[in-house]
């Protein structure tokens, strides 16, 4: 078991209301669209493993992927907390109020607002990004934070596969930095993983 029965449980109320929610709602951007499961877990057991501890998110939603990082922090017993980005204010605050009920709201810092304008703002440094809203603007989000990584660092993104020509962009940047090296896991979406050893 990745997680406390108590966590566990909320994620498994949000797995719920968000395929329901998404199955009914017309209007994408009301879509909360969050990760699977199966991916969820791969990010998990990443950033535990390798004991993580200044992690960014981009792209909240209503906090599924947060409430499964921030429980990694958790395991590893992180001091900082994880930041993540959600320009919508209605989504954070329901992430907010997930984070309560899971126990784990002192560990995630929500930030609210667009994401590249946010990481422009932010002094890192950070081990660990997850690239998980639009994929048009993670290019110039990742060429904004690259000061502010640490040597060993490891990227995600989702979507790899799912939307391969909007993720392009950010696999070419990825490609085109000194010292990466990086994989495709066909869970889901599709997970981009880079490393910098
Ligand atoms: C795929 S969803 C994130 C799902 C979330 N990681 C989860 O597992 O629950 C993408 C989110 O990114 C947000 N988003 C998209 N583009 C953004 C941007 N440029 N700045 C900030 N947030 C953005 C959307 O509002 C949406 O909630």
């Amino acid at each position: 078991m990745l997680l406390d029965d108590s966590v566990d449980r909320v994620l498994r109320d949000l797995e719920s209301y968000g395929r329901d929610n998404d199955a009914r709602e017309g209007d994408r951007a009301r879509k909360m669209l969050n990760l699977e499961r199966e991916t969820a877990e791969l990010l998990h057991i990443l950033v535990r493993s390798g004991r993580r501890r200044r992690v960014l998110e981009i792209g909240t939603s209503n906090g599924v992927s947060t409430l499964w990082l921030a429980a990694a922090l958790q395991a590893v017993g992180a001091t900082d907390p994880l930041t993540s980005i959600e320009r919508d204010p209605g989504k954070s605050a329901q992430a907010a109020t997930n984070l309560e009920r899971a126990g784990l709201a002192s560990r995630v810092n929500l930030l609210v607002g667009d994401a590249t304008e946010t990481v422009a703002g932010l002094d890192g440094p950070f081990d660990c990004v997850f690239f998980d809203a639009d994929r048009w603007s993670a290019p110039e989000q990742l060429r904004l934070l690259l000061p502010k990584l640490e040597p060993d660092c490891l990227l995600l993104a989702d979507n790899a596969l799912s939307h391969p020509q909007e993720i392009a962009g950010y696999i070419a940047a990825v490609d085109a930095l000194p010292g990466f090296g990086s994989t495709i896991f066909p869970v889901g979406k599709g997970l981009h993983v880079a490393c910098r050893p």
